[in-house]
Formats: structure tokens, sequence, C-alpha cells
């Protein structure tokens, strides 16, 4: 069982082709991340799950699924007063206790009083995630969480994470470009490029030829993602050969590896 599949998800922007018929799943509880290169579609694919950009293939989610999202960007007038607790309560309202108690499972207790706006980097992750778990969610999705955060406030985000999960049985999906800190908090790794590249054990995915290709091997691979170095074609029409990538489960046993592209 499910909570959400998608099954050759293919998505265009204009004439690009930014995923192609990409096939992946999470399952109860699961912590699955997904990594890739700056414009692989790793935000397509979330957004696409989510039904909020149109895509080809098929989504399939549990009857009554509850997903708890933190996008990329939070698009908020800075100028416009928003107290941490109104924030909070958006879309929908809770007691201030479950609020206040919230804010303390994630490790910013008693901000309700401070405006959004001025909240660090640190903070406001936590304050999405609080507002994600409000809603008591079957699966988080989250989208880059840790984005300007200094190395320990990504260890500490990607801790909490776990400590949530464990406490709460929550799925999570999500996507990071913090490799180290990914391979030790993950379940299981989608190493996406427009297509599934390989995903499985983040041990066994770190060893893949294809995740080498992309992201280089040990502490440079963190530094090769961002620099956008590998060696094979980025472009979606990649020339080496993909014959056999689409025709297959992208699914891997847990102990395996797909070698996709
Ligand atoms: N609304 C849009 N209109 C046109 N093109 C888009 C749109 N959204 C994304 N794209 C393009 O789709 C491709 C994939 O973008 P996407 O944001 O999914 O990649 P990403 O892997 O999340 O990138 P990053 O790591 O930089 O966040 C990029 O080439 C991007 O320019």
């Amino acid at each position: 069982m499910t909570l959400i599949e998608a099954k050759g998800l293919t998505v265009r922007h204009g004439a690009q082709l930014v995923l192609d018929k990409v096939d992946m799943s999470v399952a109860p509880g699961e912590i699955v991340t997904i990594v890739g290169p700056n414009g692989s579609g790793k935000t397509s694919l979330l957004r696409a799950l989510l039904g909020l950009i149109q895509s080809k293939g098929k989504v399939t989610r549990k009857a009554g699924l509850v997903i708890g999202y933190v996008p990329q960007k939070l698009a908020l007038d800075p100028t416009l007063p928003l107290p941490v607790r109104t924030f909070l309560n958006l879309p929908k309202s809770h007691k201030p206790d479950q609020i206040s108690a919230m804010l303390g499972r994630v490790g910013v207790p008693g901000i309700e009083a401070r405006q959004v706006a001025e909240l660090s980097g640190g903070q406001l992750q936590r304050v999405l995630l609080a507002r994600a778990l409000l809603e008591n969610p079957d699966i988080l999705i989250l989208d880059e969480p840790t984005q300007g955060l200094d190395q320990m406030g990504e260890a500490g985000f990607y801790r909490l994470i776990e400590d949530v999960r464990r406490d709460t049985g929550v799925a999570v999906l999500m996507v990071s470009h913090d490799l180290h800190v990914v391979m030790s908090a993950s379940d299981r790794v989608i190493c996406l490029n427009g297509h599934v590249c390989c995903e499985g054990k983040p041990q066994v995915v770190q060893n893949a030829p294809e995740y080498r290709a992309l992201f280089g091997h040990g502490t440079q691979g963190a530094l090769a993602l961002y620099q956008h170095a590998h060696d094979h074609d980025h472009d979606h029409n990649c020339t080496h050969d993909h014959s056999h990538e689409h025709s297959q489960e992208h699914r891997a046993p847990q102990d395996e590896v797909e070698h996709a592209g």
C-alpha cells in the first residue's frame, strides 16, 4: 500500500520536456529524498504530485490522503504585519494550546507573537513545518526545507524530521541539496535528472554510477551538485542509452538500485 504513486509522469513547460515518464511512490512512514541538479525537475515533480501543475501519466493518492506541503518559496508581503500565531491559523484555525505545543515540538517555543517577516531562516523553516504538521498529515512534502540554513541548522532540521516521523509515523517526501545529511536521514533516495537516474537506499545510490556521474565522489559530491559538474549529457534527451529506461518498474526493491540511465 502506497500513500502516493506516480506512473509515467510527464511534465512539459512550454516546449521543454521537464519530466519524462517518471515512476515513483512513497509508502507510509517512509522518508524519501529527491536529489538532482538545478533544473532537473525536482520542484516540478512535487508540484505535479500535488496537482498544482499539469502533467501526463497517472498520480494515485490513497483515499483521504492528507498532505502537509511546505513550498520552496513563500510568497509573503514583508510589509504586511503577520504574527506567527495568525500565520499558523491559516487556512484553518487551531486552538492556542495546540499552536503552542506544536511550536515547542518543532523547537521554537513561545514565538506566537513574533512577526513572520522577522524570523530567522531556521525559525521560519520550523514555523512552516509546524503549519504543515498542524493538519495531521499522512505525508509531508518539503521542497528544499533547509534552504538558507547553515550546516548545523540543516543537520538539526533533518534530525527534527526524523524525530517527527518516529513520533507520528508521518511519511516524508522532500527535495534537498544537502547530500551528506540527506544520506543519513533518508530511507530511500531518488536521483532525478528529468528522469529517474537511479534510486534505492542512500548507501546504494551513493555508489551507483548514475549518481556519481551527477554528483561526483565523497565530499566533492555536495560541491559538484552546486557546480553542476557531471560528465553526461544533462539534456533530458540524453544521448546515452536509455533504451531500457522506461520499460521497467522504477521502484527498486529496498536493497537494490535501479540503473536507469
Ligand atoms: N512555471 C514554469 N514555466 C516555465 N518553465 C518552468 C516553470 N517551472 C519550472 N520551469 C523549468 O522547468 C525546469 C525544471 O524546473 P524545476 O524547478 O522543477 O527544477 P528543480 O530541479 O526543482 O531546480 P532547482 O534545484 O533549481 O530548484 C527548469 O528548466 C525550469 O526553468
